[in-house]
């Protein structure tokens, strides 16, 4: 279901492209470095990357921050707390946590495309609290109780 969401490109993300979504079906908008210089991630490393961008997305939704496959497959690059989650109320810049997973030290260019925001529909519970909670066949069973 299409939904609009205001966005507002924050001075040091001016020069960039609005994210779009990349192919007719794509689910994510990519996401680029807001950065003016090269900057190095070492094997092991993680940093905050800014995408200079800031949304306002409406009530019932969220954006997720989601790795680019590609950086992954390739260079080990991912987000480190995929999926990243931007709430319905957060006016700030959206950053990025990327963690390089990879053996080598990757170069985050200015304006390259780092991670995807996908805009999905969240449901919010009402808790109700119990004294006990209603039987089922798996009970507590969890964590590979049903075999491999
Ligand atoms: O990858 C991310 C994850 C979060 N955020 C922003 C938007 C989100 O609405 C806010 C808070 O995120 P989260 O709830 O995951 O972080 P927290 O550690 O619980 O911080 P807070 O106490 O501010 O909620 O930070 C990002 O820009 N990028
Ligand atoms: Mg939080």
């Amino acid at each position: 279901m299409p939904v609009t969401v205001r966005i507002l490109r924050l001075p040091h993300g001016a020069g960039l492209p609005l994210p779009a979504y990349e192919s007719e079906g794509a689910a994510g908008l990519d996401l680029r470095a807001a950065i003016d210089q090269p900057q190095t991630l070492p094997a092991g490393d993680r940093a905050l990357v800014p995408t200079g961008l800031a949304f306002e997305l409406p009530g019932g939704y969220e954006g997720q921050v989601r790795p680019r496959s590609g950086l992954a497959a390739k260079h080990g690059v991912t987000v480190l707390n995929t999926p990243g989650t931007i709430d319905s109320d957060y006016r700030g810049e959206v950053k990025v946590i990327l963690v390089n997973l990879g053996a080598e030290p990757f170069i985050v260019e200015p304006g390259s495309r780092i991670a995807q925001l996908v805009v999905a529909p969240v449901t919010r519970a009402t808790l109700v609290e119990a004294e006990e909670l209603t039987r089922s066949d798996r009970g507590a069973g969890g964590f590979g109780s049903t075999g491999r």
